[in-house]
């Protein structure tokens, strides 16, 4: 019989897959004819498996994937959560920016979450909030004291997703909150030793109790935008698109007639988000 599940880890040339139903982990040899059509199942792959004995199976086929990352190389990722906090560390805005140019530009979802709030003023919670609430779904939390990490958990209940964010803003305290006993990796080593190397990073899913998996590796760690091309920026801040500029092809930096320009003066498109904007565009024309 035919069952459904998620790869959540490789070891050596067995998948463990998990039960959609039963949360029942199995280790599947893959049919050969994988090998012929030259696919192979990655992590977040949601395959068709025949149990064969007990917690062994073999997988029968690979589902149609819904996107793929490719570093790490997860499939049928549900949403990126980016982390950061304002103070220990004060993470600039326009860090974070960058990471969610990186989530717009790999076409997935972004949730932002500021952890630490407990370090933090009600006016620069909302100052926070106001900048971004209009943009992208926003979650104020701490870790430490717990608020807001109920809530959380309904971001991250049945859904495939990973984290990004700079080193000690928290990612870790935030699974540890919202499910004790989950850890994730510290990525940063690893990372640096793939870099131009064409290893495969080993990255694994991590299911919660309350249902859901997180990549055990955050996503985007070195912040790397070299692939992006300079005039497809702005199509990676959501907002610029609801103005229009004189030309079609504006890229909102000292163009006449910049729909963009005129609502960062008129207070419709906040002024860090711009500014991080010209500062990328920037860093992009240089090389
Ligand atoms: N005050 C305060 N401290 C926190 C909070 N959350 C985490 N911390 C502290 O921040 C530090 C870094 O937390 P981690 O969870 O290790 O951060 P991380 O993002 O996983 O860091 P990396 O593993 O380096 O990527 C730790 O000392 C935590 O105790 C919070 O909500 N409030
Ligand atoms: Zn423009």
């Amino acid at each position: 019989m035919r069952r459904k599940g998620v790869v959540i880890k490789f070891l050596s040339n067995m998948a463990i897959v998990q039960d959609f139903e039963t949360g029942e982990e199995f280790l599947c040899k893959l049919r050969g004819k994988f090998k012929e059509q030259k696919i192979r199942p990655i992590v977040g792959d949601i395959v068709e498996y025949s149990p064969i004995v007990s917690k062994e199976g073999v997988i029968e086929n690979i589902l149609n994937r819904k996107n793929e990352l490719p570093r790490p190389k997860i499939a049928n990722i549900d949403q990126v959560v980016v982390v950061t906090s304002l103070r220990k560390p004060e993470v600039p805005l326009q860090i974070l920016d960058k990471y969610l140019v990186l989530v717009e530009n790999a076409k997935l979802p972004a949730v932002i979450v500021l952890n630490k709030i407990d370090l933090l003023t009600k006016e620069e919670i909302n100052k926070f909030k106001y900048i971004y609430e209009k943009i992208y779904p926003v979650y104020f939390v701490s870790a430490k004291t717990k608020e807001g990490i109920e809530e959380l958990k309904e971001v991250f209940k049945n859904k495939i997703s990973t984290m990004a964010g700079m080193s000690g803003v928290g990612k870790s305290s935030i699974l540890n909150a919202i499910n004790p006993g989950l850890s994730l990796k510290v990525n940063d080593v690893s990372e640096k030793l793939d870099r131009g190397r064409h290893t495969t990073t080993v990255i694994e899913l991590m299911h919660f109790d309350f249902g859901g998996w997180i990549a055990d590796t955050p996503g985007f760690a070195n912040l790397d935008i070299s692939h992006i091309e300079h005039e497809e920026l702005k199509r990676l801040f959501p907002e610029f698109n609801d103005f229009y500029c004189l030309f079609p092809d504006c890229n909102h930096v000292d163009e006449p007639g910049c729909g963009v320009k005129k609502a960062v003066e008129e207070g419709k498109i906040s002024k860090t988000r711009y500014e991080s904007y010209l500062q990328i565009y920037k860093q992009l024309l240089e090389g």
